[in-house]
């Protein structure tokens, strides 16, 4: 149970009984939301979201003091608000129970599922879910995408799993997600006829999986057009995964 501060303010613009963001959050829920609101406009960028489906939320760390993360806070879009309409200002905040802590409308219908994420694994800081067409797709199949592409174990580290069926409104579709991807090297889950939610260490990891998942879907669906796309052994799936997360990207400038 979160203990964040209880103050004299108005519901209106905190949550919960008079819940607000502590002084020394301040900074950091400010910098979160400016991040928050400009990946949430990546989402209908990259074709991942029709209308107001779709969301993204990124942890905020309360510190040495909760080294549990107990009293770490997400910020994360309200909930059917338009991408036109979202600005850093909009973005509202949740303690890692959903209760709304600061914020004029309700969080996003998926806050549960993400904040289940955030308390199960701590390593997350940042998750995403999108309806994207391919990989909901899949989902809807309850079929795995296979690691059939380079690029597949590069960022996946192996097959892109698929969750369980859940029913949005609890810790259903968290726990999904959580049982997932523990023991899974992919930041990308397939929930069962419902679509892709992706985990990375900040939003903008998150947001990347769900851009890359959506398009090994799309190439994956694409290939087995034409036949059965042939599997990477997993030698090699474990040496381009370890290249990919350990070496790309960190070369020294020459
Ligand atoms: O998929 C769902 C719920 O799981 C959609 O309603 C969701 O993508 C968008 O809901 P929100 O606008 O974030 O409340």
């Amino acid at each position: 149970m979160s203990t964040l501060p209880v103050t004299t303010e108005t519901a209106a613009t905190t949550g919960g009984p008079g819940r607000s963001v502590p002084a020394h959050l301040r900074a950091a829920v400010d910098a979160a939301k400016e991040r928050v609101a400009a990946l949430h406009a990546e989402l209908p960028r990259w074709e991942l979201v029709v209308w107001t489906a779709g969301n993204v939320s990124e942890r905020v760390r309360a510190g040495t003091e909760s080294a549990d993360g107990a009293e770490d806070l997400l910020v994360i879009k309200p909930s059917g608000l338009s991408y036109d309409d979202i600005t850093p200002e909009s973005m509202v905040v949740c303690d890692l129970d959903g209760n709304l802590v600061e914020g004029d409308r309700a969080p996003s219908s998926d806050t549960a599922a993400h904040a289940y994420v955030y308390r199960h694994m701590p390593e997350v800081g940042g998750v995403v879910h999108t309806h994207s067409t391919y990989a909901t797709a899949w989902a809807a199949r309850a079929e795995p995408v296979p690691c059939v592409l380079t690029m597949m174990a590069d960022e996946f580290g192996g097959d892109i799993p698929v969750g369980p069926f859940a029913l949005i409104g609890d810790d259903s579709i968290g726990r999904g997600i959580v049982e997932t991807l523990r023991d899974s090297r992919s930041p990308a889950v397939l929930m069962r006829n419902h679509g892709p939610f992706t985990i990375g260490k900040d939003a903008r990891a998150a947001v990347k999986a769900a851009v890359m998942c959506e398009e090994v879907a799309r190439t994956v669906h694409v290939s087995r057009q034409l036949g059965e796309p042939t599997r990477i052994g997993q030698p090699d799936v474990d040496s381009l995964y370890a290249r990919y997360q350990h070496v790309y990207g960190q070369q020294p400038a020459h």
